[in-house]
């Protein structure tokens, strides 16, 4: 196994690797809880539902070839994959829109076991502020500056309706944030150097319903 060198940079890795690592870093987690000290790229593809060619590609840009005959070491490769994709690190994040969503997403406890931290919940509707949602107090949107510089916050996550999404993510980037989770619908302008994340479930449920359609049809999905 050799490790990255440090002329490479995770630039260098391509987006679909990048978002393959989270799911590979879940799956080294699970096989470690179970005791399990080495495992094949047959193994930790079939735990991650990737075939193994694409999982030992991925890996490859990581410097992490396995052994021969030996496979991976699951402590060390899970490690590896942890400092990559910077969960080694504590993020503090602060979410924006504490509705429905918010709630939910306040409450999720798989956050914090990943290293991202909830510092702040911030509303514009004042009947919302003084609400503890999972041991945090719901506050003043206006206070988004404060607690940016406070706590040095990188990451912000929008879960307001679509209209308040561009001027939340404005105040955002404005004070600091650097990367947005954004859970409303529609397309963020944000200036270079600002990283977006759209999450959709509607887009999934369509592709969904697109292999749906073909299996009905008979066609190989
Ligand atoms: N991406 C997905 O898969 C997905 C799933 C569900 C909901 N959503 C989206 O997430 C968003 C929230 O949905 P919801 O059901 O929680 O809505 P909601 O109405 O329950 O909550 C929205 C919250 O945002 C607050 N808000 C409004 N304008 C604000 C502003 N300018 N600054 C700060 N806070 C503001 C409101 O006071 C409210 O508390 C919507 O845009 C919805 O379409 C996305």
């Amino acid at each position: 196994m050799t490790a990255r060198t440090s002329t490479e940079s995770a630039r260098d890795i391509p987006e679909a690797t990048v978002a393959r690592l989270p799911v590979y870093h879940r799956a080294l987690t699970a096989l470690s809880e179970a005791g399990t000290s080495t495992c094949s790229s047959e193994a930790l593809a079939a735990a991650a539902g990737v075939n193994s060619a694409k999982l030992r590609k991925d890996l490859s840009y990581l410097g992490s070839y396995g052994t021969r005959g030996v496979g991976y070491d699951v402590d060390y490769l899970r490690y590896q994959i942890a400092r990559e994709i910077g969960v080694t690190q504590d993020w503090p994040v602060v979410i924006v829109g504490i509705g429905n969503l918010g709630h939910a997403l306040a409450n999720y406890s798989g956050f914090s076991s990943r290293g991202f931290r909830t510092v702040a919940l911030l509303d514009a509707d004042p009947s919302r502020h003084g609400e503890v949602v999972a041991g945090i107090n719901v506050r003043p949107f206006d206070d988004l500056e404060s607690i940016v510089a406070e706590h040095g916050v990188a990451i912000g996550v929008i879960a307001t309706p679509a209209v308040a999404a561009q001027a939340v993510a404005d105040r955002m980037v404005a004070c600091g944030v650097t990367s947005i989770l954004n859970f409303a619908a529609g397309v963020l302008a944000v200036p270079a150097g600002v990283d977006v994340r759209k999450v959709d479930l509607s887009v999934e449920l369509q592709v969904l319903a697109y292999h749906e359609q073909r299996k009905a049809q008979g066609e190989p999905a």
